[in-house]
């Protein structure tokens, strides 16, 4: 099969398929019933999943039918079946689950294309905030704020006075910490925390700087802002380095750094106190 090709068009039938699965995670969320119940895991898992779920499934299937689909709440092919993929979408319906159920608005919608086991395009939708970032190989990173308006963005270098860095809300610990610690030893840090994929896009905006993951994570969790932060100049690495890979035999993802556009020489510096 010959991979599909990544146009400006399919990307915005991708935007508004998360739109949708955007629109049916909120009819639960106002509704008195999340209907939460509890993986295998324990973690939880709602109505509203399931329902971005089958909005997304239906429609990439119905927009590039041979295009295999992986989603976090779709049954998982065996690494045997799967390991022959070149391209396929990667989809988390609702990633953020804790913070749903606790109704802080701290959670996405997040398809990505990924192709070799790289991210190639993505998008991130925000269906409280109403923001949606996207990006594509050869075609840049963008975020639709709330009024609509489309708007380049670029990941920041981190010359300020201070790093800003930004945590997860509900999965931060003593690591996290210890090397918020050291990094304050270069300069002053500034911490805020949020759940969910939006971290990465704040890196991929600006707003932040850097986003250290000591804790796991699933591929789906970060393909689609994955791609947002790398074409907005950004990079998702494992704490030496390298960038985060797709399709592994275990989906599961190393511990991570997501670092704005930083000169070589501060990235090594941060890299080496990870
Ligand atoms: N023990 C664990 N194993 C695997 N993934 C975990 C995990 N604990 C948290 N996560 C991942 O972290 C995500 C939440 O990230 P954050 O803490 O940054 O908000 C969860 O996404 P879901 O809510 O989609 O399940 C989940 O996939
Ligand atoms: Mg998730």
């Amino acid at each position: 099969m010959s991979d599909l090709t990544v146009t400006q068009s399919l990307v915005e039938q991708v935007v508004d398929l998360a739109h949708r699965a955007g629109r049916a995670i909120l009819e639960v969320y106002e509704s008195p019933d999340l209907g939460v119940e509890y993986k295998a895991d324990e973690s939880p898992l709602t109505r509203a999943d399931l329902a971005s779920n089958r909005v997304i499934t239906a429609g990439l299937a119905q927009l590039t039918p041979p295009v295999p689909i992986l989603s976090e709440e779709a049954k998982q092919l065996p690494y045997e079946k799967r390991r022959s993929w070149n391209q396929f979408w990667l989809v988390d319906p609702l990633d953020g689950t804790k913070e749903f159920i606790k109704r802080n608005g701290e959670f996405t919608v997040n398809i990505a294309l990924v192709e070799a086991g790289e991210p190639v395009a993505g998008v991130v939708h925000s269906p409280v905030l109403g923001t949606t970032y996207w990006a594509a190989r050869g075609i840049g990173a963008f975020k639709i704020k709330a009024d609509g308006e489309e708007v380049p963005i670029r990941a920041g270098t981190a010359n300020a006075n201070t790093f800003k860095a930004v945590a997860s809300r509900s999965h931060a610990g003593p690591e996290t910490e210890g090397f918020l610690e050291r990094l304050g030893q270069i300069k002053p840090v500034e911490t805020t925390s949020s759940g969910s994929s939006l971290k990465l896009c704040l890196v991929a905006e600006g707003s932040a700087d850097l986003y250290p993951r000591y804790g796991p994570t699933m591929e789906w969790d970060t393909g689609a802002a994955h791609a947002v932060v790398t074409q907005a100049g950004g990079s998702v690495t494992d704490l030496k380095g390298v960038p985060l890979q797709y399709n592994k035999e275990n989906l599961l993802n190393p511990y991570f750094v997501v670092l704005g556009d930083f000169a070589p020489e501060l990235r090594s510096q941060v890299l080496q106190i990870l």
